[in-house]
C-alpha cells in the first residue's frame, strides 16, 4: 500500500532514518422491455413504456433507499444523450450505455457463479450482510479505469459486495485483506491476471476477467422481470461496498458501506459542489480510497459528468491536460476539464513542476488552470504555504473539506462563500459535527475530539463488532480520532489525529499539524512532518523531519550546511511560541508516504524511538 523510497539520509542528527516501507439471478441482454421497480419507484414507477428519466435534477432528500441510486443517475444522462461519454482512459471514450452494458454482463458472470455467500462466522458477525442480495464479496483488483467501473456497478447490480482492492498491495496485504473479507470472486484485467490468479487461488477465491467492453450499438440495455423480482428484495440498508482504511492508526479495518449511504453521500456531495452532467473531471486517485472512489467518481457520475483516468499522476501530464483543455488560441476539442480534486502532495508537486517551466509555458499554464470550474483538496491538512502558492498561480483558492473512509466526507469550505485557509468548513448538508471535549479537561476550551453523524456514516466494521459498538458514542456520532475546534466564524479547524498528530510537550497539548504549516514556510523546505518522539523531561519532544527544496538538498550534499536546528529555530521563533518550536531536527531525502500522500506517523514513530 505504500510507496517504498529509497530514503538517504543526507543529515541526522544522530539518528539513521528507516527505509521502512507500503461484483439474480439470470440477466438477459436480450431486446426486452425495461422494467424497473421497488426503490425507484419515487423516481422511476415499475413500467412497460420505453424508459425515460426525469431530466430534472435530483435534490438532496436523502432519503432515497436503492443500492442502484448511483447507477439510475448515471443512467439518466441516456434520455438525454445516449452516447455521452461517461469515463475515458487510455484515449478512448466510454458512453454511460456502455457501462452499463458491462455491468449487466459481470453481474451476469457473477451471477451464473456458485459464488458462496456469507460464512457461518460472518453471518454471525454481519447479521446485515444476510438481508437482501446474495452479499458475496467480490474483490475488483484493476487500475483506475472503464472495467473498474463497471465492475463495481455490476457487482451491485447483483446484489454482491464490491471490496476494491489497491493494486500497490504487497501480496501479503492482498491476502490478508482477502481472507479478512472472505472475497468469493476477484474481478480483474488481463495485464494482472498472472498476479491475482495465483493470489486468488492461495485465499480459495474465484478469479474472472472483467468481460470486455460490449459495443453497445449491437445490444439493448434491458433489465428483465427476474432482475426486477430480485431488486425488490433489495434494500438500501444493505451491505454495497467495503472499503480498507489506510492503516495509518493500527491493522486496516474493513469499512461497511451500505446502498443507502452511497446514495446519500453522492447527492450531498453533488449538491454541495454542484456537480453537473456538464462537468469532466481529470481523475488521478488511487480507487480504494473514498476521496478517489466518492468524490471524484461515484458523484460526478452521480451527476451524469465525464471522468477522465489519468491512472498514474503525473505532473506534467496534469499541467499538459489542463493547457490542452483551454489552448493560447481558444480552439479547445470541447472535452475540456472543469474539475479537479487531490492531496497536498499533488498540489505541491505541481508547484514544483510549474516552477520548473519556462515562463511562456507557465503563462499557458497558468492561464489554463485558472478556467477550470473547480479545484478541490483533502485527505490530509492543507499547509497554508501551498494554498497561497496555488492561489497565486491559478487564481484558485482550493476548497478544502475533511472526510475519513468512515463516513466519506462530512465537512467542506464553501462551493460559494469565504473558503478559509486552515479551516476545512461547515458540515455538508444533513451532517451533524459535534466537539467532545476530553472530561479530564485537559484541553483547551473548545478543543476535542470531533464526532460525526451524517447520512452517510457506515454501518460497521467488517467482522469487528466490539470495534464498531465502541466508535459510536451512546447518541449515534461516530468518534473519528482528530481533534478539531470551531474558529470565530464556525468554521472547523482539524489539528490532527489524537493518536499521532497531538503531542504533550510539558503541559500543552500541540498540533503537529500547526507547527507542520509554519516550518513549510521556510524557504529552504520542500516538506515537513512534525511528531512527537518520547522525552524523558517533557512527555514528548517536538520533532520535525525536513526534506529540502532542491537546491537547498545540492548545497547540503556539497557540505555546506543551509539549515540547522538552531538557525530553523530562530527563524521560526517570530510564528512559534517558544513551547512549539522543534527540539530535535532531521533532513531526510524524502518522506516516506502511502497511496494517498500521507505519512505513517505512528510508524515512524516508532521506528525514530526504537534508534534513540
Ligand atoms: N482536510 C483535512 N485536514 C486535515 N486532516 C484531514 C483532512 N481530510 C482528511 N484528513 C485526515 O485523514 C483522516 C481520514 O483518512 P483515512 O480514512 O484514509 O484514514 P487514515 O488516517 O489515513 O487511516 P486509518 O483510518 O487506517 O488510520 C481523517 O481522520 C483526518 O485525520
Amino acid at each position: 500500500m505504500r510507496t517504498s523510497p529509497s530514503l538517504k539520509a543526507i543529515t541526522v542528527f544522530n539518528l539513521r532514518r528507516s527505509s521502512s516501507s507500503s461484483f439474480l439471478h439470470t440477466c438477459r441482454l436480450g431486446r426486452e422491455r425495461l422494467l424497473f421497480s421497488n426503490n425507484f419507484e419515487a423516481l422511476f414507477a415499475r413500467r412497460t413504456t420505453p424508459f425515460r428519466f426525469p431530466q430534472a435534477r435530483f435534490r438532496s432528500s436523502f432519503h432515497s433507499n436503492s443500492f442502484m441510486e448511483v447507477f439510475k443517475a448515471a443512467y439518466k444522462k441516456r434520455s438525454m444523450a445516449r452516447d455521452s461519454v461517461a469515463i475515458r482512459a487510455d484515449q478512448k471514450s466510454y458512453s454511460y450505455d456502455q457501462l452499463v452494458s458491462s455491468a449487466l454482463r459481470i453481474s451476469s458472470l457473477l451471477c451464473s457463479n456458485d459464488l458462496k455467500t456469507t460464512s457461518e462466522k460472518t453471518k454471525n458477525e454481519n447479521s446485515a450482510v444476510l438481508a437482501g442480495g446474495c452479499g458475496a464479496r467480490i474483490g475488483i483488483v484493476a487500475k483506475p479505469s472503464f472495467e473498474f467501473v463497471a465492475g463495481v456497478l455490476g457487482t451491485w447490480f447483483s446484489g454482491c459486495i464490491a471490496v476494491p482492492l489497491a493494486l500497490s498491495y504487497p501480496e501479503s496485504e492482498l491476502l490478508h485483506v482477502m481472507h479478512d473479507s472472505d472475497i468469493s470472486m476477484v474481478l480483474s484485467t488481463e495485464d494482472y491476471r498472472e498476479v491475482l490468479q495465483s493470489v486468488a487461488a492461495k485465499s480459495g477465491a474465484k478469479f474472472s476477467l472483467i468481460p470486455p467492453v460490449p459495443n453497445v450499438s449491437s445490444e439493448t440495455t434491458v433489465f428483465d422481470q427476474s432482475q426486477a423480482e430480485k431488486m425488490d428484495g433489495q434494500r438500501g440498508e444493505d451491505p454495497a461496498l467495503i472499503v480498507y482504511t489506510s492503516g495509518t492508526t493500527g491493522k486496516p479495518k474493513g469499512v461497511v458501506h451500505t446502498h443507502k449511504g452511497i446514495a446519500a453521500q453522492v447527492q450531498m456531495l453533488t449538491e454541495a459542489w454542484e456537480y453537473t452532467s456538464a462537468d469532466q473531471f481529470l481523475h488521478c486517485l488511487p480507487l480504494h480510497h473514498v476521496h478517489g472512489l466518492f468524490n471524484a467518481l461515484l458523484a460526478p457520475l452521480y451527476a451524469g459528468a465525464t471522468v477522465e483516468f489519468m491512472p498514474k499522476f503525473s505532473v506534467r501530464g496534469i499541467w499538459q491536460r489542463w493547457r490542452e483543455s483551454y489552448p493560447v488560441n481558444g480552439n479547445g476539442a470541447g472535452d475540456a476539464i472543469t474539475a479537479f480534486t487531490g492531496v497536498p502532495t499533488m498540489y505541491t508537486r505541481l508547484i514544483q513542476g510549474y516552477e520548473a517551466m519556462d515562463t511562456e509555458l507557465q503563462a499557458a499554464s497558468a492561464s489554463a488552470a485558472k478556467q477550470l470550474r473547480l479545484m478541490m483538496c483533502g485527505s490530509s491538512a492543507l499547509p497554508l504555504p501551498v494554498m497561497q502558492q496555488w492561489e497565486t498561480i491559478t487564481g484558485h483558492r482550493l476548497l478544502e473539506r475533511y472526510g475519513m473512509t468512515e463516513f466519506v466526507m462530512a465537512i467542506s469550505n464553501p462551493l460559494r462563500g469565504a473558503r478559509k485557509a486552515g479551516t476545512v468548513g461547515n458540515p455538508l448538508p444533513g451532517v451533524q459535527v459535534k466537539i467532545a471535549e476530553d472530561e479530564s479537561g485537559s484541553d483547551a476550551a473548545g478543543v476535542g475530539e470531533i464526532c460525526v453523524k451524517s447520512p452517510s456514516l457506515f454501518k460497521e466494521y467488517w467482522k469487528l463488532p466490539e470495534v464498531t459498538k465502541d466508535s459510536f458514542t451512546a447518541d449515534g456520532f461516530f468518534k473519528t480520532g482528530d481533534t478539531g475546534k470551531q474558529d470565530e466564524d464556525g468554521y472547523y479547524i482539524i489539528l490532527g489525529r489524537t493518536s499521532a498528530d497531538i503531542m504533550k510537550v510539558g503541559g500543552y497539548k500541540l498540533s503537529a499539524l500547526e507547527i507542520e504549516s509554519v516550518l513549510l514556510e521556510h524557504p529552504a523546505v520542500a516538506e515537513c512532518c512534525v511528531l512527537g518522539l518520547p522525552d524523558k523531561d517533557y512527555g514528548d519532544a517536538v520533532s520535525a523531519i525536513i526534506v529540502l527544496e532542491e537546491k537547498a538538498k545540492r548545497d547540503q550534499e556539497k557540505s555546506k550546511p543551509v539549515l540547522s536546528l538552531q538557525e530553523l529555530c530562530t527563524w521560526a521563533k517570530d510564528k512559534l511560541a517558544p513551547y512549539k518550536l522543534p527540539t530535535r531536527l532531521f533532513l531526510w531525502d524524502s518522506l516516506p508516504r502511502n497511496a494517498m500522500g500521507k505519512v505513517n506517523k505512528k510508524e515512524l514513530k516508532n521506528q525514530l524511538a526504537a534508534q534513540q
